[in-house]
């Protein structure tokens, strides 16, 4: 039986991804596990808790989910077995039966804050806005406010709490998806259609940068994502976060990994784990 955790509560986007994951790697043997936070989450499969958790790891509107990067770089010896990508619709909940001219508060989990910022900032200029652990929290406290808050969260969520939606397709582009991770205490084994995640920072010398991806030139190994985080140490130290196509038992992958093992100053591997088709 495995135990898989997501940001809950109930109606968030990441227990549909959860569910998607579930189905779409035909799972028949687990059980459901929710957590207020993405953190609290991902220490959960670090102390043994859980066995995996579902984060969301990066968002085409709104770029990476910073905690999920950063827990992983970090604070815990874990490994994605697996990515789900799904799509992203975001409506503005209201409490039934109230008059949405009085609303003065728009909550929700930052992340739909930033895919939705066109109309925040053209209908609710002034509307205060209130940053909470996810959606379906965001509709919860809706649900139980006095029809001067709204929420921005899934249709799923307007459901689970008896919300209206007001408006719906709120984000700043049609396109709009987010891939989450399943994060486990191991990566997956090849399939033959796989990706790779590390992380490592570089020396800080001229061409240090270069010189590593060059390695993935010369491999002729395809990068899918790159992306910098503060290294936390020192304004203007960063380390980079970055997919490659293949998986570490392909021949070419494991030589190309081996070489920016040693040209990194650090260097860890995140995991191979099947392309999300
Ligand atoms: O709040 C939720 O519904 C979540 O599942 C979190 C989250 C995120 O952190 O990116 C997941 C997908 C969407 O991009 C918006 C919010």
């Amino acid at each position: 039986m495995i135990k898989i955790g997501y940001l809950g509560p109930k109606g968030t986007f990441s227990q549909e991804a959860t569910l998607r994951y579930i189905e779409e790697r035909k799972i028949e043997d687990y059980e459901i596990y929710e957590y207020n936070g993405i953190s609290d989450l991902i220490f959960a499969v670090d102390n043994k808790e859980i066995d995996e958790g579902v984060a969301p790891i990066e968002n085409s509107l709104e770029g990476a989910v910073n905690v999920t990067l950063d827990i992983l770089a970090a604070d815990v010896n874990l490994m994605i077995k697996d990515e789900i990508v799904i799509s992203i619709v975001q409506n503005l909940l209201i409490k039934k039966g109230t008059d949405p001219d009085k609303i003065q508060c728009i909550i929700s989990h930052p992340q739909p804050i930033g895919q939705c910022r066109k109309f925040i900032n053209s209908k609710y200029p002034n509307a205060h806005i209130k940053y909470v652990y996810s959606t379906a929290g965001a509709a919860e406290e809706v649900a139980q406010g006095d029809g001067s808050k709204a929420a921005i969260g899934s249709a799923i969520a307007a459901n689970v709490y008896g919300l209206e939606m007001l408006e719906k397709g709120i984000q700043d582009s049609e396109i709009n998806a987010t891939r989450f991770a399943v994060i486990a205490r191991n990566d997956s084994v090849r399939t033959g259609n796989d990706k790779t995640s590390i992380v490592f920072s570089t020396e800080d010398k001229p061409g240090s940068l270069y010189r590593i991806l060059d390695i993935f030139n010369l491999w002729d190994i395809n990068m899918t994502r790159i992306e910098s985080r503060p290294a936390k140490n020192e304004l203007g130290k960063y380390i980079f976060f970055i997919d490659l196509l293949g998986h570490k038992d392909d021949e070419d992958l494991k030589d190309a990994l081996t070489m920016v093992k040693r040209k990194s100053s650090f260097y860890k591997f995140l995991g191979s784990y099947p392309i999300f088709a």
